[in-house]
C-alpha cells in the first residue's frame, strides 16, 4: 500500500483527494495536515471531511516533522498557498518524504527554492499547476496553434474562477503564457501584459495578454485567444467538477511510486506527453 499525507487536508482539493485515495486498492491516507494551530489538529480527519471515522489524525502544520516521522507516509500531497508550500516540502525533503504539489501562487524564487530541497535531498516530486488530463493535452494544443500561426496573431489568455480563489492570474494561465511564448521564441517576462486600464495606447507587437476573471463557484476555465485579421481561433478548457484534478493526482502519485526516474516531474512526465 502506499501510504500518503495530504496538507489541506480539509480543503476543496484535499478533502476530495483524502475520499479518492481511500477508494484505490492500492493507496490508504495516514495522515491530514491542516493550517498552523488549527482547530482541527488532533481531531479524526474522516469525521471531519464526512467520511466516519478513519482513525486518521490530523496535525496542525508546525508539528509536520514529527508527523511524518511518526506515521511514515510514502507521499505527501500539497494543495494549500504557496508559503505553506515551500515550507513543507523543505520538511518533506529533510524527512524523505515524496511530494506531489498542486499549489498554485508559486513564485521562480520559490519553485527554485523548493527543487534544491528535493534535489539536495534525493525526494522526488510531481509539482503541476494543472493535475487535470485535459488541460495537459490543451497545453500541447495551445503550444501547436502558436507555432503553425505565429506572431501575426494577438495572443490572449482568460482565466474564469470561483470567488474564494487566493492566487492570480492561475497557475494554469501562467502556464498556457509560458508555452506560447515558448512557442513564438519570446520571454514571458518582457511580453506578459497582466489586465488594462486606462490609455494604454496600440496593443505592443507580441505582448501576451493575461486576464483573471472571479466569480461564484466557478471551478476553472481557461482560454487562449489567437486573434488575427478577420477570423480568430480559441482554445478552450473547462473543469466541470475539481474531481478531474483529483483523477490527476491519483496518476501522479502512482507514476511517482512506480515510475519516475528524475527528481522533479510534471503532469507531462505522467500522461507521457514529452
Ligand atoms: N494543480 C491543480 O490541479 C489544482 C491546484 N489548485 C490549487 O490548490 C491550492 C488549494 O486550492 P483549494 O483546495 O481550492 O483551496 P482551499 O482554501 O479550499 O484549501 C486549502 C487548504 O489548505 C489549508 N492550509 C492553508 N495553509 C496551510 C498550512 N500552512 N498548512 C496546512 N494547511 C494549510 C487551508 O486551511 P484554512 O481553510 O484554515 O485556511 C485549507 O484547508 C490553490 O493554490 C489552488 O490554486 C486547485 C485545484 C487544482
Ligand atoms: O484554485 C483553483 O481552484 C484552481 N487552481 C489551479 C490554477 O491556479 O491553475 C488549477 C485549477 O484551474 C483550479
Amino acid at each position: 500500500m502506499i501510504r500518503v499525507a495530504v496538507t489541506g487536508c480539509a480543503g476543496n482539493m484535499g478533502s476530495k483527494i483524502v475520499k479518492t485515495v481511500q477508494q484505490q486498492d492500492n493507496m490508504e491516507v495516514v495522515l491530514g495536515i491542516e493550517m498552523p494551530a488549527s482547530p482541527l489538529a488532533g481531531k479524526d480527519l474522516g469525521e471531519q471531511i464526512g467520511l466516519g471515522k478513519m482513525g486518521v489524525p490530523i496535525i496542525a502544520s508546525e508539528d509536520l516533522a514529527d508527523g511524518l516521522q511518526e506515521y511514515k507516509p510514502d507521499v505527501l500531497v500539497d494543495f494549500t498557498i504557496a508559503q505553506a508550500a515551500v515550507t513543507t516540502v523543505k520538511t518533506c525533503a529533510q524527512n524523505k518524504v515524496n511530494v506531489v504539489v498542486g499549489t498554485t501562487g508559486i513564485s521562480d524564487e520559490q519553485l527554485a527554492e523548493m527543487n534544491v530541497a528535493i534535489e539536495d535531498n534525493g525526494i522526488k516530486a510531481v509539482i503541476s499547476p494543472n493535475m487535470a488530463t485535459g488541460v495537459n493535452v490543451f497545453f500541447e494544443i495551445v503550444g501547436q496553434v502558436a507555432k503553425i500561426l505565429g506572431e501575426d496573431y494577438d495572443v490572449e489568455i482568460i482565466e474564469a474562477h470561483h470567488h474564494n480563489k487566493q492566487d492570480a492570474p492561475s497557475g494554469t494561465a501562467i502556464r498556457a503564457a509560458e508555452v506560447v511564448a515558448e512557442n513564438l521564441n519570446l520571454s514571458l517576462k518582457e511580453n506578459a501584459c497582466y489586465g488594462r486600464e486606462g490609455m494604454v495606447g496600440k496593443r505592443p507587437e507580441n505582448e501576451i495578454g493575461i486576464h483573471a476573471i472571479r466569480g461564484g463557484d466557478i471551478v476553472g476555465d481557461h482560454t487562449v485567444m489567437f486573434a488575427g485579421d478577420g477570423e480568430r481561433i480559441e482554445v478552450i478548457h473547462r473543469a466541470s467538477t475539481r474531481q478531474a484534478f483529483v483523477n490527476g493526482v491519483i496518476r501522479a502519485i502512482n507514476y511517482l511510486v512506480s515510475k519516475q526516474d528524475k527528481p522533479v516531474a510534471d503532469m507531462k512526465d505522467v500522461l507521457d506527453l514529452n
